[in-house]
């Protein structure tokens, strides 16, 4: 029989979780709570020890005799509200999503492939599914500009409280915040800082080509996932911090690569965001985002300190603008690690991937590298060179780059949005207010009520067969609105000066034995998805 105490704590359980936990965030608060329940659990034994002269033993028992019913009555609360109250009750989803968050954790978690998981739950339930407590996944074709448009009234969801207190602009949820690192930031992204910084991937490009001449001379495969993410990071640590990474000079996967990797792993969990912030004071827990921090740190202070020769103007040049040479305050301090950290993940993994990806379509159908080959070598100086302006308007070689970012996006998984508290009109249907919801781009770009045979690889869908994109407001590779990739200028920059150079210097086809399975198959999304090994043999042209 439960006594009069054991049912107050249940009782108490209970409207813990109605008029406490049902309202607002809580996931800052998690090590609170815990100390809290160890706290006033060690109160009530050292009072049943001292005031009532009880046993140890005894008085812990009579302790648990509270706790145990406090805690039923809190879950039973929580779980027949997730089941049966919850607003997003009627919305379609497996059962053990609706109950935790925990769900989707764990069917991703052995090989962190949340693109592929959310392709398959879309598939099985339709456009809107309910894959957290609290959290929708939408695939719907108009959701994408009511969720990321720029009269959206969804806000930045709880994930982006994942590296605080590190705030980059990226992760700031405060929209006046970040309009106003915005525009420091836009700064970094004119015409004129293009121009410079095309010269400075040039010089990139030219290790990247020795690298490659190396490995064609001796017939040796290159695999390219690993080739392009030195060349990404390299071309990001010369453009963000002034100083190449020197990777591709040493031709060897660096220790930074390393680093970033064994930080970014804990993100493909996909974990709650209550669960990550418990990690961040755990010792030895996330000890790869610790090292990567640091990593980012001693970049910052270098350049603080003036230990770095910066040759021309860098993107954490005009970063520093504002302060106008003085030492930045320790809040500026921590937004400027922020945006330095930021850029080296944003800036070079995304692009990274999409160049990989590029050739690994055209591997796949090489008529492309003929019709692409034909349209840039008009462009092609007596040097070799092949300036930007001349590239950046060329159809093939745009439709080429906008249908592989369909088929592979780098951050392909969803951007997190919270709704607002009136919810929002997605179509017919009502979508409530204070719930998570994102739209996987990777699910869309492969859904057949937005593309005509959406599996294929289809660049004139870009340019004459426009009839094969049905809902053009669903392409969004770089998302939309306020909060849209602000480097989309310098990646395409990059992208369409990279493909187009190797593409004219080099015969590019499969290796020997690679059948190009594992790109796909081996992918892993942490933020932003990393495609699997492929090796490819290039050969130097006539
Ligand atoms: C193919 C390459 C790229 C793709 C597909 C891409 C995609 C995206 C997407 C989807 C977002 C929105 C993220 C969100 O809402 O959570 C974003 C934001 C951002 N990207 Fe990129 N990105 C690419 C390259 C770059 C590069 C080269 C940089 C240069 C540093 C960069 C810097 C940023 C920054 C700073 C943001 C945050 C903008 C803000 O919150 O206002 N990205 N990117």
């Amino acid at each position: 029989m439960i006594s009069q105490r054991g049912l107050l704590a249940a009782l108490a359980g209970v409207a813990t979780h109605i008029f406490y936990f049902n309202r607002s965030e809580h996931h800052m608060k998690a090590a609170i709570y815990i100390l809290l329940l160890f706290t006033v659990a060690s109160l009530h034994i050292t009072q049943g020890i001292t005031s009532h002269s009880l046993p140890p033993q005894a008085s812990l028992s009579s302790t648990l005799t509270l706790i145990t019913p406090f805690f039923t009555g809190l879950y039973t609360s929580l779980i027949l509200y997730r089941l049966f109250l919850h607003p997003l009750r009627t919305f379609p989803g497996p059962l053990c999503a609706r109950l935790s968050d925990l769900w989707f954790s764990l069917q991703v978690s052995k090989i962190l492939d949340a693109h592929q998981q959310l392709l398959a739950l879309h598939s099985k339930h339709g456009d809107f599914v309910r894959i957290g407590s609290s959290e929708l996944s939408i695939k719907n074709y108009r959701s994408v500009e009511v969720i990321y448009g720029p009269q959206s009234k969804c806000t930045k969801a709880d994930w982006y409280d994942l590296t605080l207190p590190l705030v980059s602009i990226h992760t700031t949820r405060d929209r006046a915040v970040h309009d106003q690192r915005r525009r420091v930031w836009s700064g970094a992204f004119g015409e004129k800082n293009l121009r410079v910084y095309e010269e400075r991937i040039t010089g990139v490009q030219e290790q990247l080509v020795r690298v490659l001449e190396g490995k064609a001379k001796r017939q040796k495969a290159v695999e390219v996932t690993e080739l392009f993410r030195m060349y990404s990071f390299d071309v990001i640590g010369d453009l963000a911090f002034g100083q190449s990474f020197d990777m591709l000079k040493s031709d060897e996967f660096s220790w930074v690569l390393g680093v970033v990797d064994e930080a970014m792993m804990p993100l493909g969990m996909m974990l709650p965001m209550w669960v990550y912030r418990l990690l961040t004071i755990v010792p030895m827990a996330l000890n790869g985002w610790r090292r990567f921090i640091g990593f980012v740190y001693q970049r910052v202070d270098d350049r603080l300190n003036k230990k770095v020769k910066v040759p021309t103007s860098d993107i954490l040049s005009t970063l520093l603008n504002p302060y106008g040479g003085r030492k930045p305050s320790d809040t500026e301090l921590n937004i400027l690690r922020g945006d330095a950290q930021l850029i080296l993940i944003a800036g070079s993994d995304t692009t990274a991937t999409t160049l990989s990806s590029i050739l690994y379509e055209l591997v796949k159908s090489p008529s492309h590298i003929t019709l692409l080959r034909k349209e840039i070598s008009p462009h092609v100086r007596p040097n070799g060179e092949i300036p930007h302006h001349s590239l950046q308007n060329l159809s093939h070689l745009n439709a080429v780059i906008s249908e592989t970012l369909r088929l592979h996006p780098p951050a392909g998984a969803g951007l997190k949005r919270k709704t607002p508290p009136e919810g929002l009109v997605i179509g017919s249907i009502h979508v409530p207010g204070n719930v998570t919801v994102s739209c996987p781009q990777y699910v869309i770009g492969r859904d057949e009520a937005i593309y005509v045979d959406a599996k294929s690889f289809i660049p004139a869908r870009w340019t004459i067969s426009s009839e094969l994109v049905k809902e053009k407001e669903a392409y969004v590779p770089f998302s939309m609105g306020p909060y849209n990739c602000i480097g989309k200028s310098l990646a395409l920059m990059n992208i369409r000066l990279t493909i187009a150079k190797l593409i004219m210097q080099y015969e590019i086809r499969l290796a020997e034995g690679e059948d190009a399975l594992e790109f796909e198959r081996g992918a892993k999304t942490y933020f932003t998805t990393c495609p699997g090994r492929l090796c490819l043999q290039f050969t130097r042209r006539e």
